[in-house]
């Protein structure tokens, strides 16, 4: 038997915040405790607006305890050639760097995600992808351009959970949707951040939209614009929106945002909405109703552990109540090593797009957020990204 040897993807990590230390810890987890053996992560560099910053990332890391399970990533020597850099530049231009992970504030991704690409590097980008859909259409010509992969880092889309719901809507049971509702809230007490917090500062591209929004929208991707009943996979109508503000101490962000987007093909229509300021319902963070049963995901939408097939009172079909835990055991690490295993085969595989969160599917999100934004009168309604620049 010929056993090969896993492709290793070597990322540059920019910025030092608290996504990225999540996002670099789970790359440094065993990937064998997920049943990864085809391909394997290495950290090369990580960049910083200050080098000490980029040590300091580099350094707790390495003093993590043997009870973290990124330890194991540091014991197998995976830091030891990792440079601490003092620009994002740097990392770009670093020919030991294959990919770029990009974990800015939004309103950062597009001129962090357009240099990476024009250096030559491949981009993973956190959510939401960009500011605007101008932004975003600059950064997938540069990327076809220049053949290099480019992927929202939507981790969702990768959790078993998520393949193990769409596979209960291939099989027909639930019939064919008629509605559905999706909401990501969480009370994250913006009255006691400081107003450079990125959830208050209207530059960070600050409320909970376009922080939030890409769960509810996830959601809505899955399991509507992917529903098997849906064949021609056309945009769903946006119908309408509503923004309440946030206006305390001087800012004008959306503390709260709701959408309504009709998927017209299957005659179901999604209302979708964040909120920074209150607490999600627990149970049916994600509801959607069909022709013979409810499927309900429960709260955290963007990385659920349990949903429940309800079948309704009347309905002929054979579909049981049931519940469905899939949850990512807190021992393989936080579950953002999903959608780096992704990026590493579609880069062995030279392709520069992700079949599971292809462009055109963020491009559509995107457009979402635009939408909602320019209907809203927060600070952010007339704000132009940094297309072109
Ligand atoms: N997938 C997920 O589960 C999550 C995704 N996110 C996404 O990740 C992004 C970052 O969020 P998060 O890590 O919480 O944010 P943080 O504020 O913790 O970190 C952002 C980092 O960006 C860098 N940065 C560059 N320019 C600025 C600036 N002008 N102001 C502030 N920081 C700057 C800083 O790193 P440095 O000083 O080293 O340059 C900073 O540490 C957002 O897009 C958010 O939506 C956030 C949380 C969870
Ligand atoms: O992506 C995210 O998921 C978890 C939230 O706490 C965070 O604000 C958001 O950025």
């Amino acid at each position: 038997m010929t056993v090969t040897a896993p492709f290793t993807i070597r990322w540059g990590i920019i910025s030092t915040g608290q996504i990225a230390t999540d996002f670099t810890q789970d790359l440094l987890v065993d990937p064998s405790l997920r049943g990864v053996s085809d391909v394997k992560h290495v950290v090369a560099a990580v960049g910083s607006r200050s080098v000490e910053s980029a040590t300091r990332f580099i350094t707790k890391l390495k003093g993590a305890p043997t009870t973290d399970l990124w330890s194991w990533g540091v014991q197998q020597g995976m830091l030891d050639e990792t440079k601490a850099l003092g620009s994002y530049q740097e990392v770009y231009n670093d020919s030991n760097v294959d990919i770029i992970y990009i974990g800015t504030p939004v309103t950062h991704h597009h001129k962090d995600a357009k240099a990476a690409l024009l250096a030559g590097k491949h981009v993973l980008c956190e959510k939401a992808f960009t500011f605007d859909v101008a932004e975003l259409d600059e950064l997938i010509a540069i990327a076809k351009e220049k053949n290099l992969f480019l992927m929202e880092a939507v981790w969702t889309r990768f959790h078993p959970i998520s393949y193990a719901i769409q596979d209960v809507l291939k099989s027909g049971v639930l019939g064919a949707p008629k509605r559905m509702q999706a909401d990501f809230s969480i009370d994250f007490k913006v009255d006691n951040r400081p107003l450079s917090d990125r959830f208050l500062d209207a530059k960070l591209g600050g409320g909970g939209l376009l922080d939030m929004g890409p769960y509810p929208s996830v959601w809505a991707m899955l399991l509507l614009h992917q529903h098997p009943l849906n064949t021609k996979r056309v945009p769903p109508a946006f119908v309408n929106s509503y923004q309440r503000k946030y206006t305390k101490r001087g800012t004008n962000v959306d503390a709260r945002s709701r959408w309504l987007l009709d998927f017209e093909e299957l005659g179901c229509e999604a209302q979708l909405m964040t909120d920074m300021t209150c607490h999600g319902y627990k149970q049916g963070a994600v509801l959607l109703q069909c022709e013979n049963a409810d499927l309900v995901i429960d709260y955290q939408p963007q990385k659920p552990d349990t949903f429940r097939i309800i079948p309704n009172d009347g309905s002929d079909a054979t579909v049981k109540a049931s519940t469905h835990h899939v949850p990512i055991p807190a021992e393989l690490g936080h579950g953002l090593h999903f959608e780096a295993d992704e990026v590493a085969r579609c880069i062995r595989d030279g392709k520069i797009e992700s079949e599971r969160m292809p462009l055109s599917e963020s491009r559509i999100v995107q457009s979402w957020f635009d939408d909602v934004r320019k209907n809203g009168t927060t600070d952010l309604k007339d704000m132009k990204g940094t297309a072109g620049l």
